[in-house]
């Protein structure tokens, strides 16, 4: 299926939904606010009706009237919170996949910044939705309700509530004003504890075998200090805002009752319009004292959505369109360029032609920019310049589907998952018989049938988080089964036989020989010379430049005639030069591993690199 930007961005398209939904809320809030004006009416009609008539009838309608609206109104708010739960639910149902694709696009396109924080931040944007945290912006617009309700009872109690109202709402924005920084640097110093607390888990080998947990743990403890430090300087001005808050509404209700007092010493109120002006101040002035109360959940859940905006702002969800025609596997690329975010780049224009069948080596001292371009090949990343074309298409622009069934990828960290082997290698795709077919043919094809056998439970076989149960080149093999899955029209290997052994790399071998007589085009990262007997052409990468593209033997030859008087010059090498010679050039071995035995040679492409004395 083909992506299209055309429409809004999907995080906006649930907000704007899920502000929809809570439109109606507002105004079943309405109703309950207008409810909230019983216990007033009643005293008052108690004062002016009751009392004047003694009329016991008179009392028992009106009690069973308040008592009708009480119930009424605790029936909306029950209402009420169910809705708001069911608005969250539906969020999270909505949001939570939309996140999740979002998360691991933007993983991918940023590496380093990859964790779950987007997934628990629409946790604490959906948690704030249904607590009493949002209560405060349902009653609010409501507030001017009461306050006209007291003026009508005398101007003077009205222009009293108002002002105290004002001061009110004033603390609530010098709370907000003294809270906001302590409570973002402390949010953000969370989230850096969290990070490195899932990266010392994540890496809890390495942590073990190398002491690593006590400074880890230092700067863990530092980040949660900070965070600490934050929240408690965050929650004393808070307290102290909230305390004043009080002070002052206790205060003004003194203050309304003794006006209401002076009012009816003067004839001009009754009794009953003094205690009801004091109900409905305390009604008006509730929210705001509620939001002070509960700003701390308010400014987590504003932070929350923010980095919810930064991660999947942009995401679009792909327009359903015909999925596209199974490609032949012509590749062009086309001046791709890579920029890094401070604007250095990592690719400078990398351009070559590949017709279905044929296998190209990517070659180039560390660093050169190999694996970066075969992510762009693969349509991980997004190049900053410059398109990757297969059979006429931008791989860029493909949606992901489509990139799965034609595209077999091999990272250089393999990124096996917790699940079966079966279910590796079919990309996690419902296991039936035809797919338990093809799994069984794709790992024919890598050679890897007969090891994936002598595993416990064979093809059921659970290979835990990351394969933790395999060896490293058990890993790889089941990788590039999981490449050559479906048989792919395109294939990218980074570095496919660093872990392999001979028997690996034979199988290997004979792979590449089997999916380029198939009519696969294959483009694959080797730092060892012996797997490039199935290739037909090599491109050179030095520092992000492409130095050299063309036939092997051309490569070769051109690397051979640049490296011959530096070999006579340095070691005194036989000027016919041998690939295995250019090879070394450019850090590419022989042998099946790296031998300990170096000897630094200077690079014919500027760089110093380490040639193998196999
Ligand atoms: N995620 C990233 N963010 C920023 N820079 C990166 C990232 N990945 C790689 N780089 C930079 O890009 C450059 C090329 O790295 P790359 O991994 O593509 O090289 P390589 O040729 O594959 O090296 P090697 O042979 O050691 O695997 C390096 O300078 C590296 O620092």
């Amino acid at each position: 299926m083909m992506k299209t930007s055309q429409q809004p961005p999907a995080l906006q398209v649930v907000m704007k939904e899920a502000r929809r939904a809570i439109r109606p809320l507002i105004w079943f809030s309405g109703g309950i606010n207008v409810l909230m004006l019983t216990g007033a009416l009643y005293m008052l009609q108690v004062y002016h009706r009751v009392l004047s008539s003694h009329s016991l009838e008179t009392l028992v309608m009106l009690s069973l009237m308040a008592a009708g609206a009480l119930v009424t109104m605790a029936g909306l708010e029950v209402v009420r919170g169910r809705l708001l739960a069911t608005v969250g639910s539906w969020m999270n149902a909505r949001l939570a996949p939309v996140l999740l694709t979002a998360s691991v696009e933007y993983a991918a396109s940023a590496p380093g910044h990859a964790n779950a924080r987007p997934l628990r931040d629409l946790d604490q944007v959906r948690n704030f939705f249904t607590s009493p945290s949002i209560f405060p912006i349902l009653d609010a617009p409501w507030a001017p309700l009461f306050f006209a309700a007291i003026f009508v009872m005398h101007p003077w109690l009205g222009w009293l509530a108002l002002c105290g109202g004002i001061v009110l709402f004033a603390l609530a924005l010098l709370n907000e004003y003294l809270t906001r920084k302590p409570l973002n640097e402390a949010a953000s110093a969370q989230s850096r504890a969290y990070v490195q607390a899932e990266a010392a888990i994540r890496n809890a080998e390495v942590v073990q075998a190398m002491g690593m947990l006590k400074p880890l743990l230092e700067g863990w403890k530092a980040q949660q200090d900070e965070a600490n430090k934050g929240q408690v300087l965050a929650a004393n001005r808070g307290s102290v805002i909230a305390a004043i808050a009080r002070c002052h509404r206790l205060a003004l209700q003194m203050a309304i009752l003794g006006l209401g007092a002076y009012l009816v010493l003067r004839n001009e109120a009754s009794p009953g319009i003094m205690i009801s002006a004091s109900i409905l101040m305390g009604r008006a002035l509730s929210p705001v004292e509620q939001a002070i109360g509960t700003w701390k959940a308010t400014v987590g859940a504003r932070a929350a959505y923010r980095r919810l905006t930064a991660v999947a702002g942009q995401h679009r969800e792909a327009t359903p369109v015909m999925p596209l025609p199974r490609p032949k596997g012509r590749f062009e690329a086309d001046n791709l360029v890579l920029a890094r975010q401070g604007g250095e780049h990592i690719l400078k224009g990398v351009s070559f032609r590949l017709n279905p069948g044929e296998a190209m080596a990517l070659i180039g001292p560390s660093g050169a920019g190999k694996t970066s371009l075969a992510r762009i090949l693969a349509g991980a990343w997004r190049p900053s310049g410059g398109r990757a074309l297969l059979d006429g298409m931008d791989v860029a622009q493909w949606a992901a589907e489509d990139r799965g069934h034609y595209v077999g990828y091999l990272p250089q960290d393999i990124e096996l998952f917790a699940g079966t082997v079966s279910e590796n290698i079919c990309r996690f795709a419902n296991i039936n018989p035809a797919v338990f077919n093809n799994v069984v043919k794709a790992a024919q094809l890598a050679g890897v049938h007969e090891l994936i056998k002598g595993l416990p439970k064979g093809y059921a076989t659970e290979i835990g988080e990351s394969g933790a149960v395999l060896s490293g080149g058990q890993r790889q093999r089941i990788g590039l089964a999981r490449a050559l899955y479906g048989d792919p029209p395109l294939i990218i290997l980074d570095e496919p036989n660093s872990n392999l052994d001979r028997e690996g790399e034979d199988a290997l071998i004979a792979a590449l020989g089997a999916v380029k007589m198939a009519g696969a085009t294959i483009i694959l990262i080797a730092h060892r010379a012996n797997i490039m007997e199935k290739v037909d052409k090599i491109l050179v990468l030095n520092r992000g430049q492409q130095d050299l593209f063309g036939s092997r033997d051309y490569v070769f030859n051109e690397l051979a005639a640049r490296i011959r008087p530096i070999t006579h010059q340095v070691t005194q090498m036989p000027a016919d030069s041998t690939p295995e010679i250019s090879a070394a050039v450019l850090g590419v071995s022989n042998g099946p591993r790296p031998s300990s035995k170096r000897t630094p040679r200077p690079s014919a492409l500027g760089t110093t690199i380490v040639a193998n004395q196999a």
